[in-house]
This record gives C-alpha cells, structure tokens and sequence, in this order.
C-alpha cells in the first residue's frame, strides 16, 4: 500500500529525512512519533506529493513519485483522507456543505452525495449536526467533522498530522477512537503526533523519526511520563539482565 525506497527528503535544501526505506501494509494503524521540528509533517506531504523526493521513490496507493505526473496529484488525494491539527474546515459553510463540497468537485449525483454525508457523519456520531455552523462547533466536534470530509470519499488511506494537537487529553482519546474504528474498517492509517499518551492509550506499530531516518519504536515509562524507548535505553536493559 505505502512504501519509501531510498528515499531523501529536502525542504529549501535541508535535509529533513536520508535513506528513508519503509513498507505500510493495507489495513495498518501506524504512528509517526518525533519531537516537533523532526519531520511528521514533511513525511506526511511526501505522501500526498506535496513534497517530491530528492532521491527515491515512494508508493501510495497505486501511484509512484517518479512516474506521477502533476495532473494525476488531485486524482492520488482523492484516494487519500487527509486530516490536520487545525481541522481546516470551510467557515462560511455548514458541517453538510463541508463535505459536500469534496464529493462535488468529483461530480457524485445529489443522492448518493446524501448518502455518503449521513453515512460519514454517522461514523463520528455527528449525524444531527449536518446544519451547524463551524465554528458553533467545539475542537473535537470540529476535528469529527474534519474526519467525517476524510472518509466521505471512502478513501484507502487516511493521513492524520497532529489530529489531537489543538484538543485537550479527553477529547484526544475520543479522536483517536473514532480514528481506530475507521482503521478497523480496512483503511491504512498513519497518525503523526508527539502525544505519546495518545500512543499508550492504543498501542500500534510506532515509528520514531530521529537521525533522518525511521524507527521501529516502543513506548517506555520515564520520569517525566512516556517517551519512545533509545538504544541507550535497550543496552541499560541488556546490561541489567
Ligand atoms: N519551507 C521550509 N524550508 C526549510 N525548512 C523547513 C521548511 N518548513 C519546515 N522546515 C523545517 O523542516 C523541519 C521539519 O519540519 P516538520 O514541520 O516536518 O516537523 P514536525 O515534526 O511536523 O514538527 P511539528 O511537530 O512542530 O509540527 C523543521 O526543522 C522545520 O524547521
């Protein structure tokens, strides 16, 4: 479904990943964990082809960055349900015309355009707010909406960057539970945060971005709450046995 062969990634020149190699299955839930400035964001936007490798390839969804020409972008994101921190909802429509708006500029009939709404809207429990505002709406209700756009176009991957960083620990559960149950459905899920709690409440593949590279990781408990597990953390281990 994903994978990263070789592949470097540059912003403006800097080198943000090198010799990224990576393999998502289908299906998989995957979190993207680093300190802020490490990369989520830029792996994420490789994956949509915002940002074109400096070297490599990477898959997604049937597409290759070598061979993907720029017109074939929209036709890739429409496979993709991409969810940010800031929920970048449409203000100036209601929650129905958020979503109807991505199902219109691919030309779905009216009906089904019906449909597919009750249906999305019913997967984060907002089916009565069709005809609310955005912003009478509070951040996770807004970020439901947000994931509600997401798979309104049944998409085969959801791309989450940060979903919970603007919400408060209770509401961020919830997002990730409602996150959970749309990656139980089948679609391939990649969750970029730094909200290790997030990760302890359901644990998952979990991906450390350090040294521009990619990192199986494991969360452990410290002092200061939970962290993803070092390699000086695997040899105190060793050492101790
Ligand atoms: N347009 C740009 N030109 C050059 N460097 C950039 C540009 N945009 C971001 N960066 C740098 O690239 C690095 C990776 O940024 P990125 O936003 O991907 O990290 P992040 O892990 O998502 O951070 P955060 O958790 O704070 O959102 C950072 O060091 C950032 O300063």
């Amino acid at each position: 479904m994903i994978s990263f062969v070789n592949v470097d990634l540059e912003l403006n020149k800097k080198p943000i990943f090198r010799n990224l190699n990576l393999t998502v299955q289908s299906g998989e839930l995957v979190y993207i964990v680093g300190k802020s400035g490490s990369g989520k964001t830029t792996l994420l936007k490789s994956l949509y082809m915002e940002i074109q490798p400096k070297k490599g390839e990477i898959q997604i969804a049937g597409y290759n960055s070598r061979t993907i020409r720029k017109r074939q972008i929209p036709h890739l994101r429409r496979k993709l349900g991409i969810v940010f921190q800031d929920f970048r909802l449409l203000e100036d429509r209601n929650v129905y015309d958020n979503l109807a708006f991505v199902l219109k500029v691919t030309g779905t009939k009216e009906k089904l355009i019906k449909e597919k709404i009750a249906h999305a809207l019913q997967s984060v429990g907002l089916e009565h707010a069709a005809k609310q505002m955005p912003m009478n709406l509070s951040g996770g209700e807004q970020q439901r909406v947000a994931i509600a756009r997401a798979i309104v176009r049944e998409p085969l991957v959801i791309l989450a960057d940060e979903p919970t960083g603007n919400l408060d620990p209770d509401t961020s559960i919830e997002i990730l539970e409602y996150l959970k149950r749309i990656n139980q459905k089948g679609i391939t899920t990649l969750i970029g945060t730094h909200d290790y709690e997030l990760v302890r409440h359901s644990p998952s593949r979990t991906l450390q971005i350090s040294d521009m590279t990619l990192a199986e990781s494991c969360l452990i408990e410290s002092e200061t709450g939970y962290r993803p597990a070092r390699a000086t953390d695997i040899k105190t281990a060793a050492e101790a046995m």
